[in-house]
């Protein structure tokens, strides 16, 4: 099946219309589209997604605010040295995004060698006390913190829109998937990959984002006009296309949890963020900025296990916060 003949739009990835879902004049059609499209590619822009252009605007506006702060300033909101805590500011150079390599010396070298030139800041839930956010010192770039908050919340009522197509798509209740993602243990990142020479990454020595797959069960990504997204074309592994920016759309792919949890029906497909072709001016390619927000979900005691004389044993927790007390245990 070729995925062209999905939705509208050009590319590998198909471009739909999320209204008719959202106002319920169509629900079962627009699902079926989305689900097709997860399983062909992985991914899918989203038009109309509900997520008010207003308030996408505003966080594009305040992440640029925030990039601009001198690096000593962003360094005052530091994420920790131990990738396990994924919070606060992580300069230019400092996370090397790969595909399953996990040797701490491996991935060392391969930082060094080929830096990722992206700066970010991530943020996940205000009252999470495993991975506590990391703000600026209050007073400085004041509003910033409740932007961020704000933003993460509105982001979180789209996120169980998409969660109810999927589980129609697959023939399931529509909340299907609503208890796992319910606590919000979700990751906002701010993204700004700075101007940098083409040259360098056309020949290898700077890197954007390297070629991953997301670990979640969903991102949706906002990205600005620049461009420079690029998924691996399933048909042609190795082939990269790119995934243009369209206007007001948000993107969305499947993470390795949601690939897994469908049996390898859907899709988790490898991207990148190169030098969108074209648009280097005195051999610079342009700076980008995006907004990922990866949902996470939660495993909890499954209906029917439990009862008032059997109660549940176990709070619900999310796959990350479990990944993570177990890893704290072993030290
Ligand atoms: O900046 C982008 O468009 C890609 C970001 C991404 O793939 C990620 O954060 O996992
Ligand atoms: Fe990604």
């Amino acid at each position: 099946m070729s995925s062209e003949s999905l939705g509208s739009g050009t590319g590998l990835v198909p471009i739909i219309d999320f209204e008719p879902f959202l106002t319920g004049s169509n629900k079962q059609a627009v699902a079926d589209e989305i689900l097709k499209s997860l399983k062909a590619v992985g991914f899918v822009q989203l038009i109309n997604h509900g997520v008010p252009q207003e308030k996408v605007d505003e966080m594009f506006r305040w992440s640029k605010s925030f990039f601009s702060l001198p690096l000593e300033t962003k360094q005052l909101a530091p994420h920790p040295p131990s990738g396990t805590h994924h919070r606060g500011y992580s300069a230019p150079g400092r996370e090397k995004v790969l595909q399953h390599v996990y040797d701490k010396e491996k991935v060392e070298a391969m930082r060094l060698n080929v830096p990722d030139v992206k700066e970010s800041f991530e943020v996940g839930r205000e009252d999470d006390k495993i991975m506590p956010n990391i703000w600026l010192p209050d007073g400085v770039l004041p509003g910033f913190k409740q932007a961020c908050l704000d933003f993460y919340w509105t982001c979180d009522i789209t996120k169980f829109r998409i969660l109810g197509a999927l589980a129609l798509g697959l023939g399931l209740d529509e909340n299907y998937f609503e208890s796992s993602h319910k606590v919000g243990d979700n990751q906002l990142r701010l993204l700004h990959y700075p101007s940098l020479p083409e040259q360098s990454l056309k020949n290898g020595e700077a890197a954007r984002i390297g070629q991953h797959s997301d670990f979640g069960s969903i991102t949706m990504l906002f990205q600005d006009a620049v461009g420079g997204l690029e998924v691996e074309d399933p048909n042609n592994p190795g082939e990269f296309k790119a995934v243009p920016s369209v206007e007001n759309a948000l993107v969305v792919n499947a993470g390795d949890f949601l690939m897994r949890w469908s049996n390898d029906l859907i899709r988790s497909t490898i991207h990148r963020v190169q030098a969108p072709p074209g648009s280097s001016k005195d051999g610079a390619t342009p700076e980008r900025y995006s907004i990922p927000y990866d949902f996470d979900t939660v495993v909890e005691c499954l209906p029917g296990t439990y009862s008032d004389v059997r109660p549940k044993r176990y709070e619900p927790i999310s796959a990350s916060e479990y990944i993570l007390q177990r890893l704290a245990a072993t030290y």
